[in-house]
């Protein structure tokens, strides 16, 4: 049985070929920050020690421009040095550009938002009866594939502090930075900016820590110091909430409240903390592109900044971008690609996106994605045998979770092909 989560965020965690090896950074060797006096502050250029400020100007150029010798734009050198500056997006913000590299570059998106008012996401009330809960969260993941939920359990202060947290490491000088960052998961804690950099068309604008928090979690001393106890005691709250949510998505799919938690569904956990950096030129590149989450359930919270969207078809046809509008307190919930499949499409997994908002202001969201365990080559998932019938006949074959991870690994996030791989 494979010991790890379904997944690296978003991405598998293969090294390129062409890109250095950085190992996990040895804790007890770097400089640590005190906990409790993070520095919130963004390092200006000027005040970057002058090894990392010639590194950063020499990034600068070649990011902005890597030209090839017939006049054209390399941009798998450009790429590779960005990698290899080791300080991520906010690295080159921290070098005070003014307009965003090519390789960041994203082709407009045809679909148009949603009329202002027209539709939103639903917020549901934890608090109210199980049983209209239940119904609540059966419709929203049927109609919408996402919904956020209020009442859960974890205080706005538990919320804005692990945010924080987040923030504070990222906005860290980038020299101490540095030391974190690598593709490798190996250990179960990376710090790296598109985990997918290789392989996407277009880098997004964003900076990720991600860890693997669950059947098992890593050593604590390879979480970054400024923000272990939050991440740590994050894990503690969502996995509550997930597993609360994972019987009442059970429930409403008619087969009792532990039908899915049987499955080991809840037990692989995977953390994925973003930073958006303030960004020159919101508008000419992504946050994330659109994709799909492959597990079975993910738990988002996000920041005042908003950016997070929806694809939704309305009942007259009409298919929109929704914001996901950032509700004090509220958690977002979305069904994974695994869940729609288990579920035989009662649930859905709907394609999302994050967009880039502010010139001059951060965004961070936290995801913990929700996935079985139980990873065995004779551990079948597949839609739950107790929802097929006659008049419902199983809409996708069964699968191992070796051959569902190798499937997503080898496809772009950017689409819906996961699902329709195992689709009969
Ligand atoms: O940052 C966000 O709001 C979205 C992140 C996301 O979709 C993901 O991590 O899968
Ligand atoms: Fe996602």
């Amino acid at each position: 049985m494979a010991a790890l989560p379904l997944r690296s965020y978003p991405f598998p965690p293969t090294q390129n070929p062409t890109t250095k090896t950085h190992s996990l950074p040895n804790s007890k060797s770097i400089p640590l920050h005190s906990t409790t006096t993070p520095n919130r502050q963004s390092l200006s250029f000027d005040q970057a020690p002058p090894s990392f400020r010639h590194h950063l100007l020499s990034l600068r150029s070649s990011a902005m421009a890597t030209a090839t010798s017939d006049g054209g734009f390399d941009r798998a050198a450009a790429v590779k040095q960005f990698d290899e500056s080791r300080t991520g997006v906010k690295g080159l913000v921290d070098v005070g550009i003014d307009e965003i590299p090519p390789m960041f570059r994203h082709n407009p998106d045809p679909l148009p938002p949603a009329p202002t008012g027209s539709v939103s996401v639903p917020t549901i009330d934890l608090s109210l009866p199980r049983g209209v809960v239940v119904d609540l969260i059966r419709a929203a993941s049927h109609e919408w594939g996402f919904f956020q939920v209020i009442n859960h359990g974890i205080p706005v202060s538990v919320i804005d502090g692990t945010l924080s947290a987040i923030r504070s490491f990222n906005e860290l000088p980038p020299s101490d930075r540095s030391p974190y960052y690598s593709r490798s998961l190996t250990g179960g804690v990376s710090y790296s900016s598109n985990v997918d950099l290789y392989k996407s068309s277009a880098a997004s604008w964003r900076d990720t820590i991600q860890v693997l928090m669950g059947p098992a979690r890593p050593d604590p001393d390879r979480i970054p110091p400024v923000c272990r106890q939050e991440i740590l005691a994050w894990d503690e709250n969502v996995s509550q909430v997930g597993r609360a949510l994972l019987e009442l998505m059970s429930e409403g799919l008619g087969v009792g409240p532990h039908r899915l938690k049987e499955l080991t569904i809840g037990d692989g956990k995977v953390m994925v903390c973003h930073y958006y950096p303030p960004c020159p030129e919101p508008d000419a590149t992504m946050g994330v592109v659109t994709h799909t989450d492959p597990g079975a359930l993910t738990v988002l919270v996000q920041d005042s900044t908003g950016g997070l969207q929806v694809k939704h078809v309305r009942e007259d046809g009409e298919c929109y971008w929704v914001d996901v509008e950032p509700v004090p307190g509220a958690l977002v919930i979305n069904v994974g690609d695994l869940l729609q499949i288990i579920s035989n499409d009662e649930y859905k997994s709907v394609e999302h996106r994050a967009v880039v908002r502010s010139r001059d202001k951060s965004r961070v969201s936290i995801a913990v994605f929700f996935n079985p365990s139980k990873r065995g080559d004779t551990d079948f998932y597949g839609p739950l045998p107790e929802l097929i019938s006659d008049e419902k006949p199983a809409h996708y074959r069964n699968f191992t979770m070796t051959e569902f991870m190798g499937t997503f690994f080898s496809k772009q996030l950017s689409s819906k092909a996961l699902v329709d791989h195992f689709k009969l």
